[in-house]
């Protein structure tokens, strides 16, 4: 038997078992999922197959995931799995707008395959200082939208965006998620709030994404702020691969093996010098580069 997964937590998992409504609470057949080496092995979105017994016996293949790596267990960690668009959300001006982290969202999201929206929250604090940032991302190729939670603006364009689809929702704490959720789907707040208590059942909800049935079909994925967020990049070639215009200058790189960081000829920091890729993308890279190199030694 197949069964979406909505929830999990200490060893219990909400399932939607397929052509049912109600969610049922199920276990995994003996104490842990087989061959899996993550943080949790089972996220929010995962498809899993049960046994006559409704045990999870197996992870059915995830189309793409959104991950992180968790410093602590030195593992990777899923938020979601099997999603259609995420939504990174930031704040214009508070909390403070990084363009790194923003960057770290779309890296995660461009690794793990899921396509990101970003949006720009609470521009009624004001704009004109990123429009160097939106026009860089917009350029890139990115679907950006401005919104205000408070005020409205941008909120038809991201429910047309979302209609139908597994949206997933991230950013730092503070962003606006909640805000933005609420004003989204005025009408289903009691009902959400409900729901979510009763699957969440009080402390640790912030562990883990929760679904939030969409009036215009789908679900929201809501995920925890974070206030810190290393992207899970396997290897340097998947790095490249996550960042559109480095991966377009790396094949014009001489050596097939170039890192991009202190060779002496390299078409990717030839681009960093003409402006061709922007300087804090550059950054990011590097950035990236480094702390995965470290967590993979660890791993
Ligand atoms: N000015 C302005 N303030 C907003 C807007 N959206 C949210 N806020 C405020 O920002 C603060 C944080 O909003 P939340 O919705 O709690 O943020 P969050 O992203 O859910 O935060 P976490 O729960 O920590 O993940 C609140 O005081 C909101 O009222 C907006 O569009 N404009
Ligand atoms: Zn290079």
């Amino acid at each position: 038997m197949k069964a979406r997964l909505f929830y999990g937590r200490a060893g219990r998992f909400g399932v939607q078992l397929e052509g049912e409504e109600a969610l049922r609470h199920v276990q995994i057949k003996g104490k842990r999922l087989q061959g899996v080496d993550e943080y949790n092995p089972l996220a929010p979105g995962d498809w899993v197959e049960l046994d006559k017994d409704l045990l999870i016996i197996r992870r059915i293949e995830r189309t793409n995931a959104l991950q992180r790596f968790n410093w602590k267990q030195n593992k990777p960690q899923t938020f979601c799995a099997n999603i259609d668009l995420v939504f990174c959300v930031l704040a214009s001006k508070s909390p403070e707008f990084h363009v790194r982290f923003l960057d770290r969202l779309l890296i995660a999201a461009e690794e793990g395959g899921v396509e990101p929206v970003i949006v720009i929250n609470k521009i009624d604090e004001g704009i004109e200082h990123l429009s160097e940032y939106l026009a860089l991302y917009q350029n890139l190729g990115y679907t950006l939208v401005l919104a205000s939670a408070l005020h409205g603006d941008g909120l038809e364009q991201l429910r047309a965006l979302a209609k139908d689809k597994l949206v997933g929702l991230w950013g730092a704490s503070g962003v606006g998620k909640s805000t933005l959720l609420n004003a989204l789907e005025p009408n289903i707040q009691q009902e959400t709030a409900a729901v979510n208590r009763k699957w969440n059942r009080g402390n640790h909800t912030t562990n883990f994404a929760t679904f939030l049935p969409k009036s215009n079909g789908g679900y929201w994925v809501d995920t925890p702020g974070m206030r810190d967020f290393t992207p899970f990049v396997p290897s340097q070639e998947e790095l490249v691969l996550a960042m559109p215009e480095i991966q377009e200058l790396a094949h014009h790189c001489p050596f097939s093996n170039c890192q991009h960081l202190d060779e002496q000829e390299c078409a990717v920091k030839d681009g960093v010098e003409q402006g061709t890729i922007a300087l804090t993308r550059y950054q990011s890279y590097v950035k990236v580069l480094e702390e995965s190199t470290s967590y993979r030694k660890k791993w």
